[in-house]
This record gives structure tokens, sequence and C-alpha cells, in this order.
């Protein structure tokens, strides 16, 4: 497999080469901020947005969010589960909604949580990670609760394609520490961070394609377990700002030295704010304001 580059390099009388998702998220995390707003149509919000909780209210919700914060947030992350409620139709939303963030020049995190035996993981990386695929994204949730290394169809495929990929490390919710503790100062979250920072050695830049999750409510886990975040050299997806009561001081200490790579997001908290674009804006802007805040 060739290096994934960090920006387009054209070679004498051959394609450019692809410019890999780390590259691109590092860009838009340097010049917009630290932000990725999810876009998590919940029944209850498309409620208080004054919209139905079907396929048309949450065509409505998701394209309101996509045109608002586009031009602030380093990224936008539709969660599946909440298309897949209202079925085929639901999906077709997500697709479009995809589409819109690529129009916007947003980047996209389609929040999947997929994780499988490698021959279906195969099928899942095609559906989120393959060019003309209709879902696909410019990144994807993955679990690798089922091993890392059952990933693997996701991770080379998205090194091929120059997308990305967010391998849940330290979840956000109290149920995580069960499993992903497990193990003290050798546990199962520090193998998934060393084989997240193995993978992105292929990857030259400053990033490289393989992101973590590591919830912003996890206090000391980080130090409790003796997790190094440096090595990884990929960006952290941050949930748990806002609505699940983490703030922009509690992601300073949480992550320490490891901050600067840290990509917070937040989708209740901003969502809360709609429906219209100039309140969905100012709170996305108050939110940056916040996490650049010394
Ligand atoms: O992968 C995720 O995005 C994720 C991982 C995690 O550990 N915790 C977590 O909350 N999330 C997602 O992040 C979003 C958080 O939403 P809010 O709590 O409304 O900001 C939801 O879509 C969750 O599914």
């Amino acid at each position: 497999m060739p290096d994934i580059v960090g920006a387009h390099e054209a070679q004498d009388g051959q394609q450019p080469v692809r410019e890999s998702f780390g590259s691109r998220l590092a860009s838009a995390m340097a010049t917009r901020g630290p932000l990725c707003v999810g876009i998590d149509p919940h029944p209850q919000l498309l409620a208080d947005w004054g919209l139905n909780d079907d396929v048309a209210g949450l065509e409505r919700f998701s394209l309101s969010v996509v045109e608002a914060v586009a031009s602030l947030a380093a990224a936008v992350k539709p969660q599946v589960a909440l298309y897949e409620r209202h079925g085929s139709a639901g999906m077709a939303v997500l697709e479009r909604t995809l589409a819109a963030a690529a129009d916007a020049d947003v980047l996209s995190i389609a929040d999947a949580k997929r994780g499988d035996i490698g021959s279906t993981m195969a099928a899942y990386a095609d559906a989120w990670l393959r060019d003309g695929s209709a879902l696909a994204a410019d990144s994807v949730t993955l679990s690798p609760y089922l091993g890392f290394e059952s990933l693997r169809p996701a991770l080379d495929l998205a090194a091929q394609n120059g997308r990305g990929v967010f391998v849940l490390a330290l979840t956000s919710n109290p149920e995580g520490k069960s499993v992903q503790h497990v193990g003290g100062s050798n546990s199962v979250a520090r193998g998934i961070v060393n084989a997240a920072a193995s993978e992105n050695q292929r990857y030259s830049g400053v990033l490289g394609s393989v992101g973590l999750v590591v919830g912003a409510t996890i206090g000391s886990a980080l130090k409790d377990l003796d997790i190094d975040l440096g090595p990884v050299r990929g960006a952290i997806l941050a949930p748990g700002l806002g609505a699940q009561g983490a703030t922009p001081a509690d992601l300073r200490s949480t992550f320490g030295a490891a901050y600067p790579t840290v990509l917070a997001t937040s989708s209740r908290g901003i969502l809360a704010a709609g429906p219209t674009s100039a309140a969905l804006r100012a709170a996305t802007q108050e939110t940056l304001d916040s996490l650049r805040a010394e």
C-alpha cells in the first residue's frame, strides 16, 4: 500500500494523489476551530422545532442544520440510528444530508458505530467509505469490540479513498467502563489506543486518518489507566459536551497535552437553539468561542 500523503501532490503523468482525511480534518480544525456539530434528529427536538416526527420533518431538520453550521464547524456528524428509525425513507434523507454536507464543503462523520466479523465488515466499509456509494461519508464511527483487526476492511478502504474512521476507545456513557477499563494498566481501551497509533504510521502529515472516540465525560480515566494519547496522531472525537454535562474546562483538564487534537462534538446542546439558522449559528459560535478560550 502506498503512503497516503498529507496533501495533493501530482506525480508526473499520474493522477494527483488524494488528500487524506486526516489532512483535510487538520485544515478544517485549524481554520474553523475544534468543533463538530452532531445532527441528532430526536423526536423531542423535532417537536421543539415545530416539525413532525416523520420523513419531511427529518429532512427539514437535517438540511437546516447543515445549511446553518457548514461554514462554522469543522465537521457535522449525523447520528445514523435517528434516520434508521424512519426506515428506508429515513436512510434516503441521510443520503441527502451527507450530500448536502459535501456540497456545503463541511466534512461529514457518519455516526454508525459499525463493527462486525471481517467479511461483513467489508460490506459496512463498502457502504460508508466507497466512492460512489449513496451513503459515502468523509468518515464513519467504528466499534472495535469484535477486535481491532476486525475493522481491517474499513481501515484499508478509508486509506485508499482519502476517507477516515473514528474508533471507539473510551466512550462517554457510564457503562463503557465495564468493557473498556478491563485490564487496569493494560486495559482494553489502551490496546485500542495503541492499535490506532500504529495504524496511523501509514499516514504522513499532522494527523493520520484513524481517529479515536474518547468521551469528554471520562474524568481521570486516561490517567487512571495510564493511557497516553500523544502517540496516536489522529483526531480525538470527544462527545459529551453540553447535554451530557461536560464543559470546555473538562475537555482541557481531561485531555491535557492532547487537547490540540481534540475535536469536541455537541448535538443536543447546539440543536436545542433551533430552528432558526441565526440561533443555530449563534449557539455554534458560542461553543467554538468557549473551546478556544484559555
Ligand atoms: O460516537 C459517538 O459519536 C459517541 C460516542 C460516545 O462515546 N458517546 C456519544 O455520545 N456519542 C454520540 O455523540 C452524540 C452525543 O449527543 P449529545 O449528547 O446530544 O451531544 C450522540 O449522537 C451519541 O451517539
